[in-house]
This record gives structure tokens, C-alpha cells and sequence, in this order.
């Protein structure tokens, strides 16, 4: 088998056996995941001195050094099901157990719309108090994903297209929704958007998603 559809294929045999994270673990690893995330920050942010820094490094590497005793082959992708839709545990976007993922809490509702009320932290600053436009392709890439998985034509991601009209203002509240607009065989089309705190579309989107055969 060759190309991405055999290679997911291989992937998720693989971890069919894997038994899905009970919800007690999950919550403890959300949480876990959130003080890391406030580590995060507070790496970026700290204004301690250097003998400081060098003492709580050593503190972070014999943390991690715990937490490695056990190390799973794959991520945890937990099959708790929330709405109908299985949750990616570990999902850069929107996985709570994923530290480097914001998270964004996309949900998806009855007409098909995958939508997020979020708030993006300043270590995700792109131009200075604005939010990297990287990092919203990658929510956005994840909305029309999701909404494309809702409309029951789930694919990759093979075309996506950003037109950003405004600055995305980073620690105020925002809102991200998608929705397919049309399915073609294996191709399904999306748009999507962010809006800002005032209601004004920030950035656009338009995705193709391919399901692959091969
Ligand atoms: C579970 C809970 C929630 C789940 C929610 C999950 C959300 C996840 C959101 C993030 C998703 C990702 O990051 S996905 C990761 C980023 N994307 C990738 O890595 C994709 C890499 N590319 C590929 O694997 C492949 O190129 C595919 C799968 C896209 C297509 O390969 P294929 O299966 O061999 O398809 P192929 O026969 O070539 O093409 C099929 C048809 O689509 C057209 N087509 C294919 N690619 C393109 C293209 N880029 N631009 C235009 N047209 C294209 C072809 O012309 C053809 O049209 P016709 O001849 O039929 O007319």
C-alpha cells in the first residue's frame, strides 16, 4: 500500500487495540496540559534572573523525566465522544491534552456549522499585539476539517486559502466557524472565517478536502 490513505490506514490498525483514555485520565491530563500551557507563558514572560532560570530548568527536566517513565506508542486519541464527533485528544488546534495546542473548542452544530468561542494567548503573537497569521490558517484549517467531518465527507486538507482583511487581536474574545458549501465524489468544499471582538471578519477561508483512496 502506498499514499496517505494506506498510510492512516496502517496508523489506525495499529491503534485500534489501543484502549481509549477513560474520562478520569483525560480530565487530569487537560489539566496537567493547562499548567503547562501557563508554563508556557511563563518561560516567554519571565523576568527572573539567570540562576533562576538555570534552577527551574533543572525542576522541568526531572519532571519530564516522571512523566517519561511510561511513554504510550501513540498519541491518545480518545474515543469519548462529545455531540457525535470523536474528540482529537491530542490535536495541536484542539486537543486538551496537547499543551501547544491553544486550545480552540470546536463544536459542531445541527446545520453542519463547526464553530469556536476562543481566546488566543500573546505567545502566539505574530505582528506585536496581533495574533500569528500562521496560527490562524492552522484554527481555521481545523474548523473547515471539522466541518467537513460533520457533513459526514471527511478528507485532507488539499487545498486552503487565507485572505487575511484585518488584524486578529490576540487576548480578546473570538470566533471561529466553517461549513461546507458543496461535495464533489472524494472532494468536499469549505468556507470559514474569524471574527473579531466587534464582529468583523478578521481572516477568510476557503479549503478543498481530498479523501485520499490510495
Ligand atoms: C474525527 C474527528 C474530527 C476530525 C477533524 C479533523 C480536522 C483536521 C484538519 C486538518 C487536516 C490536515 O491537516 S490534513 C494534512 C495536510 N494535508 C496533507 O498532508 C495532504 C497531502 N496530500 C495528499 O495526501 C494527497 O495529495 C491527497 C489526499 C490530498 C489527494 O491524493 P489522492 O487521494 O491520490 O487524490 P487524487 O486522485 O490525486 O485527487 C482526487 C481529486 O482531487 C483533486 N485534487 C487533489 N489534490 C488537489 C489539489 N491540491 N488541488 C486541486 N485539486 C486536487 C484531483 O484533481 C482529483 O480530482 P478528479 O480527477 O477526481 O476530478
Amino acid at each position: 500500500m502506498t499514499g496517505a490513505g494506506a498510510a492512516m490506514r496502517r496508523v489506525l490498525e495499529a491503534r485500534a487495540g489501543v484502549a481509549p483514555l477513560g474520562e478520569a485520565e483525560v480530565d487530569v491530563l487537560a489539566e496537567l496540559a493547562e499548567r503547562v500551557r501557563e508554563l508556557n507563558e511563563a518561560v516567554v514572560f519571565t523576568g527572573v534572573d539567570v540562576d533562576e532560570i538555570a534552577a527551574v530548568r533543572d525542576e522541568v527536566a526531572a519532571l519530564t523525566a516522571r512523566l517519561s517513565v511510561v511513554r504510550r506508542e501513540h498519541p491518545p486519541l480518545a474515543e469519548a465522544r462529545i455531540g457525535g464527533m470523536t474528540r482529537q485528544l491530542a490535536s495541536p488546534v484542539s486537543g486538551v491534552v496537547n499543551p501547544i495546542a491553544p486550545p480552540v473548542h470546536i463544536q459542531t452544530l445541527p446545520d453542519g456549522t463547526a464553530r469556536a468561542e476562543f481566546q488566543i494567548g500573546p505567545i502566539y503573537e505574530g505582528p506585536p499585539s496581533f495574533v500569528h497569521g500562521g496560527v490562524s490558517a492552522m484554527i481555521l484549517d481545523q474548523v473547515l476539517g471539522m466541518a467537513a467531518s460533520a457533513n459526514g465527507t471527511p478528507g485532507m486538507t488539499a487545498t486552503l486559502e487565507l485572505r487575511y482583511r484585518r488584524p486578529t487581536p490576540h487576548g480578546v474574545p473570538l470566533v471561529a466557524e466553517g461549513k461546507v458549501t458543496r461535495s464533489e465524489g472524494r472532494r468536499t468544499f469549505a468556507d470559514a472565517r474569524i471574527l473579531g471582538p466587534d464582529g468583523q471578519v478578521t481572516v477568510e477561508a476557503t479549503a478543498m478536502f481530498v479523501m485520499p483512496m490510495r
